[in-house]
């Protein structure tokens, strides 16, 4: 498969590793300078950019006929005019919070949690994230999926970063050192509490499942998920 990369920080190069050993091409390397992109030469791209970039990459490849997985976090407000032009276009598009295994194994153990925990308000619910210090958006996307996770399965209807005040799902965010990614979704009562925690080691998963989610996507068309693509149901 011949695959361009929107993005060549920490996990554009996890991913190139990951691509090659699987017997993937990389055709290109694109940033936000590159100026004439050639979508002919590409069979899929795979965008981990910047939340600024991110959108304006997924639209390009949309326009252009190129199936599009994206990982950046942070672009959200936009998802749905991109879901709209991809269904338009007949193109073909997937964007994941976190494209790890691991991690969405994590998310289903979420809902089912927030769904048991629903009828049990002694429990107070509470999400934490930790990353490395040159992370730039917070929450991060995964914590914002945990968090809707938690709200489609319980009385809370918004998250607030760093906010204790009644009626809303707090998430913390810290940046650590060179930390990979630890989301924790606690709930808390007088009496006991339950953790469920996933901690990554490092970027190779996220950048397997991404890699996964292009080999997948190839002779589709339409808007799908992770859950699509590990086929969770
Ligand atoms: N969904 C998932 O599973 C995961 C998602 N992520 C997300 O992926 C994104 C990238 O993470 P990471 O690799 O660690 O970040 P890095 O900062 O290491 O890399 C980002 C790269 O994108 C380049 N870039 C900036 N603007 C554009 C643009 N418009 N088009 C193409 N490239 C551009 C940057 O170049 P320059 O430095 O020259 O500006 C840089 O090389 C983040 O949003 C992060 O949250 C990360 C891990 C897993
Ligand atoms: O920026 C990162 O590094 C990561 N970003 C994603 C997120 O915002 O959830 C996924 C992963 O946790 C690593």
């Amino acid at each position: 498969m011949r695959i361009a990369l929107f993005g060549y920080g920490k996990m554009g190069q996890m991913i190139e590793q990951v691509a090659l050993k699987r017997g993937h091409e990389i055709v290109a390397k694109i940033d936000e300078h590159t100026p004439n992109i050639d979508f002919n030469s590409m069979d899929v791209a795979i965008d981990f950019s910047m939340p600024e970039g991110a959108y304006s990459n997924i639209t390009k490849c949309i326009e252009n006929n190129v199936p599009i997985i994206s990982g950046t976090t942070g672009w959200l407000d936009k998802y749905k005019d991109a879901v709209a032009l991809c269904e338009s276009k007949n193109g073909a598009f997937i964007y994941a919070s976190n494209f790890s295994l691991g991690v969405n194994i994590f998310f289903e153990l979420n809902n089912y949690l927030a769904k048991m925990m629903h009828n049990l308000p002694e429990y107070k619910v509470s999400l934490e994230e930790i990353h490395h210090t040159q992370k730039l958006d917070a929450p991060s996307g995964t914590a914002i999926t945990l968090a809707e996770g938690i709200i489609s399965n319980s009385e809370y209807s918004k998250w607030k970063l760093d906010d204790n005040s009644n009626g809303s799902l707090p998430i913390t965010s810290k940046r650590i050192g060179k930390t990979p990614g630890t989301h924790t979704v606690t709930y808390d009562n007088i009496v006991d509490s339950i953790e469920i925690k996933h901690t990554a080691h490092n970027r190779e998963g996220f950048a397997l499942g991404a890699v996964t989610a292009a080999e997948w996507i190839i002779g589709k068309a339409g808007v799908f998920s992770m859950r699509d693509v590990l086929n969770l149901g």
